[in-house]
């Protein structure tokens, strides 16, 4: 059984520099986790929430069209709405970026609510070091395709984990489906 979806080239290079470079005019967060609780043992990141930047409307509309041909190919979810904004990740060798394994489904209103997360590769693989995006789905763990433009939608329980980056920095995207608790 396949639990992560993957789906090669969804972005083209062009289009994630430019979200990149968009973005990065804007002041970033230190990553905050769920019960708002920095922690960075856990988490070392800097976000920026894409509903703060003008002009990336457009990429909303392709993560959502991404969500639901995924919810259509594999997972067949009940997903009613995108309850939080797309943040994009910035992983920086330099402060030690990564992200421990978790699952996404948490504590927070919208967070209790998380069904499907999909990640963006938004950076060329050849500039970061580390920086892999692993996902549990059961007893074996699946890496992530790395190309820049791969879009990968896996369930929000599942644990997934970013190894430290060595080098370099690395870009994601993630962006959450919401709908009602498993039963
Ligand atoms: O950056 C990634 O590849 C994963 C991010 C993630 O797990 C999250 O935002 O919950
Ligand atoms: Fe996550």
């Amino acid at each position: 059984m396949i639990e992560v979806y993957s789906m090669p080239e969804a972005f083209t290079p062009a289009e994630c520099d430019l979200i990149i470079a968009t973005t990065a005019k804007v002041p970033a967060d230190e990553a905050l986790l769920v019960g708002r609780q920095r922690d960075h043992n856990l988490r070392q990141a800097e976000l920026v929430w894409l509903d703060d930047v003008d002009g990336m409307g457009w990429v909303m509309d392709r993560l959502i069209a991404l969500v639901s041909k995924s919810n259509r190919d594999l997972f067949d979810f009940d997903l009613r709405e995108f309850s939080e904004s797309p943040q994009v990740a910035r992983y920086q060798s330099s402060n030690g970026g990564h992200f421990a394994w978790h699952s996404d489904i948490g504590d927070g209103v919208a967070a209790a609510k998380r069904k499907l997360t999909l990640v963006l590769q938004l950076s060329k693989p050849d500039n970061y070091k580390g920086g892999d995006l692993e996902v549990m789905p059961s007893a074996h763990v699946v890496a992530a395709n790395r190309a820049q433009g791969c879009v990968t939608v896996f369930p929000s329980f599942s644990l997934h984990h970013v190894t430290p980056v060595t080098s370099g920095v690395r870009h994601s995207l993630t962006v959450w489906a919401h709908g009602p608790a498993f039963r």
